[in-house]
């Protein structure tokens, strides 16, 4: 059972980091999975669990790795800061807050180990590592005990080569990834943050904490994955939805996970000013992305990817925006691996933002001077229609530091990049038509080259927006053209009827 301890476990502190004796932890790691494989082939005992058996095996606590909450971007003295176990979304000044990990903890081992250990974990079913969060653990939250985590083994998300959309849409791109974060437990990416963020709540009420339930405001993808977690874990969940600005596909995930659903005649962002006098005033803890440990899940997105390309970066990654909470998260996530010697640069990340609910875009536009929040109007890409993000200043944090962009699309930009995305063979949600738009716009401007090495990031399932898709193809979108709708054909039940189309259809491709 030593290969559990050290080889899907956590660095073992028994040695020290000189580069040698990194060699030889190293190597006894290699022996160590020539053990475990051994061992597997014994199964655990039929009256135990996943969870039993990471007990018994002591796969759990990193010692010695910490991380607390800090201002985010504080004056180097400041000396502010929280554990993660205080009820805290604020700093003393009203700003952000920030995850800190003790990066000279993490340090004391190198990149290799780091890589090494990350890739070991990847497609097994040992709890908790065989989730892609918490596959990273040590970085996410160190000190979290495993029996508290809420894990639906999300992440391991597809990496896919956007071949056909590359060679045809963009004019021979031949490295175009499409990072599929919404094929996942709850049908988005809110689901790796989540598991993070009702990990905690589960930790915290085992400690007597005051936390009866949890909430948010959604615009349909943070309160399915909410209630999905809370159910999984028996613990209430509180939704607050804008009334008639979701689909139905979204509204429906916390009604059959037994949330309370909140359906309000206000928008997104009246919803998120709600949430916060609410959880100020009840013991309801604050699942939106204002808390920063949603975040940490976040980011393990980045680098996901990364280990995806072999520990290559990518030259782009382009992320629809909205509340702003991811476009940091990525960046966070990548910025770790070059900090931690896993990679030796960062990717140039882009924010794409629908034209209907474009703050940070105009913010961008005004080279950085002037922030004003918007009044959202509607949007196919309703997920992200907010006009006063909460993780404003994360994002331009972001950006300024790796190089970044902001691009906005159109409501027909996006669903004809969307419509063209489902005709290559995905079925993508719009906002990833938002991305992909972004993607279109660059590369017709060079900004992205040919062959560049390009990730989307894809936020939702396709079949969460069947509305704005059967929408389309109908033709039924006001002052839209549907250029590439494929409606189908109603035609008579009998066989000449049905030769007359398919011969029609046939005749141009011969
Ligand atoms: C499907 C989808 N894509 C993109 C986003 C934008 O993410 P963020 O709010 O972190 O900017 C959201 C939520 O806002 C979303 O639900
Ligand atoms: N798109 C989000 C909006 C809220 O974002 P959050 O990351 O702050 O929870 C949603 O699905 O609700």
């Amino acid at each position: 059972m030593a290969a559990h301890l050290c080889l899907s476990q956590t660095p073992c502190y028994s040695f020290k980091p000189s580069s040698k004796q990194f060699l030889c932890a190293n190597s006894s790691r290699i022996s160590c999975s020539l053990e475990i494989s051994a061992a597997q082939k014994n199964r655990r005992p039929a009256e135990e669990d996943i969870r039993d058996e990471a007990r018994r095996h002591n796969v759990s606590q990193s010692s010695g790795l910490s991380a607390k909450y800090v201002p985010f971007n504080a004056d180097p003295t400041s000396t502010e800061e929280y554990s993660l176990d205080d009820i805290v979304y604020r700093s003393r000044s009203g700003g952000l807050l920030d995850v800190q990990h003790d990066m000279e903890a993490l340090k004391r081992f190198d990149g290799q180990y780091w890589k090494a250990l990350f890739d070991s974990r990847v497609g097994k079913t040992t709890w908790p590592y065989g989730s892609g969060v918490w596959s990273k653990k040590e970085w996410v939250l160190p000190e979290i005990d495993s029996d508290d985590i809420v894990s639906a083994f999300e992440g391991n998300s597809n990496l896919f080569w956007a071949e056909r959309f590359g060679k045809e849409v963009l004019d021979g791109m031949n490295d175009l990834w499409v990072k599929h974060c919404g094929i996942s437990h709850t049908g988005s990416f809110k689901d790796l943050g989540m598991t993070v963020l009702v990990s905690q709540v589960s930790r915290l009420r085992k400690m007597n904490r005051a936390v009866l339930g949890v909430g948010c405001a959604s615009t349909g993808d943070t309160s399915a994955a909410l209630s999905a977690y809370c159910a999984a874990a028996g613990i209430p969940a509180f939704v607050f939805l804008p009334a008639n600005r979701i689909s139905i596909a979204q509204l429906v995930q916390p009604i059959a996970n037994g949330a309370v659903v909140l359906s309000l005649d206000t928008d997104f962002d009246g919803c998120m000013r709600l949430i916060r006098e609410v959880t100020a005033e009840l013991p309801i803890y604050l699942a939106n992305s204002l808390n920063s440990l949603r975040l940490e899940g976040q980011k393990t997105a980045a680098i996901e990817i990364l280990q995806q390309f072999n520990w290559e970066v990518p030259d782009w990654v382009i992320v629809p925006g909205g509340n702003l909470g991811n476009i940091y998260a990525f960046y966070k996530g990548f910025k770790m691996c070059q900090e931690l010697g896993l990679v030796d640069r960062m990717p140039r990340l882009v924010c794409a933002q629908a034209a209907n609910a474009n703050p940070l875009y105009l913010y961008y536009k005004s080279g950085w001077k002037d922030f004003t929040p918007v009044k959202a109007s509607s949007t196919f890409a309703s997920a992200i229609q907010i006009g006063d993000p909460v993780s404003i200043d994360r994002a331009v944090f972001a950006l300024k530091n790796c190089d970044g962009i902001v691009e906005e699309a159109t409501e027909e930009e996006l669903m004809d990049a969307t419509t063209l995305a489902d005709l290559s063979g995905m079925f993508i949600c719009p906002h990833t038509g938002v991305a992909l738009s972004a993607l279109i716009k660059l590369r017709k401007s060079g900004v992205i080259g040919r062959t560049d090495r390009t990730v989307v990031v894809s936020t939702a399932h396709g079949l969460k927006f069947t509305q704005s898709k059967t929408a389309y193809h109908s033709k039924e979108i006001e002052d839209m053209a549907c250029r590439y709708a494929n409606p189908p054909v109603q035609v008579n039940a009998d066989f000449g009827s049905v030769m007359d189309v398919l011969k029609k259809k046939l005749s141009p491709l011969q």
